[in-house]
């Protein structure tokens, strides 16, 4: 129904105050009129945010003298309260733990926080308790140890790295409690609280992929509402070892990229990135490297295969295997959009479909590799290239061949020194994991849940409109 059908047997009420309980799904509404009586706290809805907050909220409470109804404008001689109306939503958390990146792209997720998330939270009378991290790694060490008990979520501030760096942090510590050993994670238990991703960083493919846009007041309202999203996660693994959890990785130019930026952060963010691009596009070399892969069963139900026990590494029959010269490979487990991508570097995955996109781009030239890459940018198939190859996986392992086709290690693109060798760089959810040998991927659905909504979920919704 329309919601402005819901207003027109209004004119009939006395003009005294109401209360209003409406649900109006991704409608755009403004309020205007005077304020009178209005809690100070609650005027910063009614200024720059106020479309936005109408759009994104499904249900809230309105009390105040409704005069008229023009268009999308609802329009009150008094307005005495307005109030997200939380009745049914049983995960709106109270009490949040706050982890803010001060060093996120410009550094600005500080302000970011205090101007834009955190008057918001106090509106909903949300508890919150924050950390700036000082270091990188902090996150983690600090959620190691520290108490969460009385803490209804934990919500981070900053780009990808840090999100991706909370999440891992969330399920090393669900691992400990359920004494687990975290040394090889087969079967690894879900994260106990749930994740709020506030974007504030140079990419945001977390908080993208999650809400459709990366939008801090979006995102915020999401934790606000206590929508949960069950996420898929990913193990990363080498020689039996565990690294660490993430949500998607990139191989040969997305690692090498990476590494270029990492030696080069005296430069600002975008400058770093568009150099670290341009530098690896000049210095473009394949891997040479065997993948092995356990193709998706889509056919067996996701609860069924848990109940059966994750992974099926045994499974030895089923696996694939490609090898050859390849420029990248991307194993995501998350549709990863971004601005640069904005249907998503693997925009076949959901967020929490149990499986993960391998896509693979073998040695081509290089004038045809940039017009694959600069195919994510447009609304044609980026895949659409003979020398791509997209699967549908649950687990991927890649072994480089041999190191001897990288360039020189003193070059700051290829394969890196240490002393147990040389080491191949991954980028994994924009952080630098520098291995030297074959690394052991494996997809875990629903591991993790996020403050958030999928997209598709809220295509699904319909419109309804109710007034009490
Ligand atoms: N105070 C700090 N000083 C330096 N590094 C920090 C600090 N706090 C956190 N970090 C680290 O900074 C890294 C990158 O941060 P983050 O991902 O938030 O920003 P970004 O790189 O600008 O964004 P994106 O990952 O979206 O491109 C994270 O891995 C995190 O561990």
């Amino acid at each position: 129904m329309d919601a402005r059908n819901c207003f027109s047997n209004l004119e009939a009420w006395p003009s005294e105050s109401k209360t209003l309980l409406f649900l109006f799904p991704r409608e755009e509404f403004f309020l205007s009129g005077p304020l009178s009586g209005l809690n100070s706290d609650l005027s910063p809805l009614f200024s720059s945010q106020h479309a936005l907050l109408w759009k994104t909220l499904d249900i809230f409470t309105i009390i105040g003298d409704l005069v008229n109804i023009h268009k999308n404008h609802l329009i009150f001689t008094k307005l005495f309260s307005f109030t997200p109306s939380f009745t049914g939503f049983s995960n709106r958390p109270k009490s949040l733990k706050i982890l803010l990146n001060p060093q996120s792209h410009k550094k600005e997720a500080t302000q970011v926080y205090y101007e834009k998330v955190e008057p918001l939270l106090k509106i909903a009378g949300i508890k919150t308790d924050v950390t700036i991290t000082e270091y990188e790694g902090h996150a983690l060490s600090l959620l190691k140890e520290c108490e969460l008990q009385g803490f209804d979520g934990v919500v981070c501030v900053g780009g990808d790295g840090s999100a991706s760096e909370v999440a891992h942090a969330l399920l090393l510590r669900a691992q400990k409690n359920a004494g687990l050993e975290t040394d090889s994670i087969l079967t690894p238990v879900g994260a106990q609280l749930p994740l709020g991703v506030i974007p504030a960083g140079s990419t945001n493919v977390l908080a993208h992929s999650l809400h459709g846009v990366s939008h801090v007041v979006t995102a915020t309202l999401h934790i606000i509402m206590g929508h949960i999203q069950p996420v898929d996660v990913c193990t990363f693994s080498t020689t039996g070892k565990f690294l660490r959890f993430g949500f998607s990785a990139m191989f040969g130019f997305g690692g090498r990229a990476l590494a270029v930026a990492e030696n080069h952060r005296w430069m600002s963010p975008n400058q770093r990135k568009d150099f670290a691009i341009m530098k690896a596009l000049a210095k473009l070399k394949p891997e040479e490297c065997e993948i092995s892969f356990l193709p998706f069963n889509s056919s067996q139900d996701l609860e069924e295969r848990r109940a059966q026990g994750y992974p099926k590494s045994d499974c030895n029959d089923q696996w694939q295997m490609i090898q050859g010269q390849f420029l990248n490979v991307s194993i995501m487990a998350i549709p990863c959009q971004c601005s640069v991508a904005p249907r998503g570097l693997a925009p076949n995955t959901r967020l929490n479909n149990g499986s993960m996109a391998l896509i693979t781009a073998r040695n081509t030239s290089r004038p045809e590799f940039i017009k694959h890459l600069k195919r994510y940018a447009s609304i044609k198939n980026q895949f659409n290239f003979p020398f791509v190859d997209t699967y549908t996986v649950e687990e991927v392992k890649v072994r480089p061949r041999s190191n001897s086709s990288g360039p020189h290690p003193e070059e700051d693109h290829g394969p890196c020194e240490t002393a147990s060798g040389n080491c191949f760089p991954w980028n994994v959810d924009g952080d630098l994991m520098e291995v030297a040998s074959e690394v052991h991927v494996r997809v875990h659905p629903r591991l993790i849940n996020l403050y958030g909504r999928s997209m598709e979920e809220m295509n699904d919704s319909k419109v309804t409109c109710s007034c009490l």
